[in-house]
């Protein structure tokens, strides 16, 4: 029988044969969900031997963690020691990092996780090395530093990004703006707010045939692709994290040089060994994480400056709040006041559903 590998190469050689026109899209959109089925399969531990993060997970710490993704030897454990503090073996020879080292980064009074990782190779994603380990720890982080030595072409960076998407990372990207709804009968129907230049029809219905959602409306509110539609139907084991390319190694070129790197969006130019420009990858993780601190103000007193407490952007709320502090707060609470970003009067009463926004600060008033 034919291996799952197999078969996926079996749907990507006849994509390849397949000219993409009117009448062939129905069997692109099936080929292209054949194909999304088999590499989930793939990367299901259990089919397949491998995949998962078993033996390269490690205990979560801090309010976010970031993992550092890259080619052997361009120095993410110099990255990491220099960073945390926390030794990490880095030597001139490939593969010298095995597992993940964790360490911890304290940044505007949050605690950040660093996860320093082993080198992957190309490949990686499809069982090459323990590749298809590391990329699964790094599925888990909520950013992830992909570092890259200035001295390799940044081709590198391309076959990089192959690999973390191959395994259902989305880098820098929001989920595609598509909503499907499963219905009893009626069929499939499609809406569009706006022209698809890349979609048709055919190719939505062939898709959606695949998954056997053969009754639902499917309401696309953005310029989609048959892969954007795909990420929405196989959203379970998609993971969209936002990516910092920390280029390392630029104490070996000139400035002319230092400039082109410059444009390249989302980049950081750093030198892990001399400590240049740190700084400024710890401003861009910030910004990246997105995090919340909240200051607390005990009734009549001065706000608490020294300890904030962080929150994620996607669990923020009062309750979030009060459950960063302990379990057993939100029993007693009966209203919050809050002065900041995320209130239209200052202050203002709101309840346990409320947002905060960064640098928000909130007193809890007990029953
Ligand atoms: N010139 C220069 N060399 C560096 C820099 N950072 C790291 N190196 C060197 O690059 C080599 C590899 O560094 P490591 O930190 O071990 O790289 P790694 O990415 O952790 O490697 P693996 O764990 O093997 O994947 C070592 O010889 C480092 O001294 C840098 O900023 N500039
Ligand atoms: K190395
Ligand atoms: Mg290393």
């Amino acid at each position: 029988m034919a291996t799952t590998v197999d078969k996926i190469k079996g749907i990507e050689d006849e994509m390849a044969k397949t000219q993409k026109n009117k009448a062939t899209s129905f069997h692109l959109g099936q080929l292209k969900a054949k194909l999304a089925k088999l590499k989930r399969e793939l990367l299901t531990p259990q089919s397949s031997g491998g995949g998962g993060g078993a033996g390269f997970d490690v205990a979560r710490t801090g309010v976010a963690s970031v993992g550092f993704i890259g080619f052997p030897s361009v120095g993410k454990s110099t990255l990491m020691s220099h960073l945390t503090g926390q030794h990490s073996e880095a030597a001139a020879y490939e593969f010298t990092t095995l597992t993940t080292v964790p360490g911890q980064v304290q940044y505007n009074g949050a605690k950040i996780q660093m996860l320093d990782l082993p080198g992957i190779i190309q490949g990686a994603k499809d069982g090459k090395g323990r590749g298809r380990q590391v990329i699964a720890v790094a599925k888990t982080c909520h950013l992830i530093f992909i570092v890259l030595d200035v001295n390799k072409p940044l081709t590198d960076k391309r076959v990089i990004e192959q690999e973390l998407e191959g395994f259902g990372i989305r880098i820098n990207k929001q989920p595609p703006n598509i909503k499907i709804t499963k219905k009893e009968k009626g069929g499939i129907s499609i809406t569009t707010t706006m022209t698809q230049n890349h979609i048709e029809n055919d190719e939505i219905k062939a898709v959606l045939n695949e998954y056997k959602m053969s009754n639902c409306d499917v309401a696309i509110r953005c310029d989609a692709t048959v892969d954007d539609l795909i990420d929405v139907i196989e959203a379970k084991s998609r993971s969209y994290i936002p990516v910092i390319y920390a280029i390392n190694k630029i104490d070996a070129i000139s400035i002319e040089e230092l400039d082109l790197l410059y444009r390249i969006p989302n980049a950081c130019p750093i030198s892990s060994e001399h400590g240049w420009n740190i700084d400024e990858l710890l401003e861009q993780m910030w910004e990246k994480l997105n995090l919340r601190r909240v200051y607390t103000k005990p009734k009549g007193k001065m706000p608490d400056y020294t300890a904030p407490v962080v929150l994620r952007s996607n669990a923020c709320t009062v309750e979030d709040f009060c459950n960063a502090i302990h379990k057993t707060i939100v029993d007693d609470f009966r209203i919050a006041i809050v002065y900041g970003k995320s209130v239209k009067h200052q202050p203002q009463r709101v309840g346990l559903t409320h947002e905060l926004a960064d640098e928000d600060i909130i007193t809890l008033v007990k029953k």
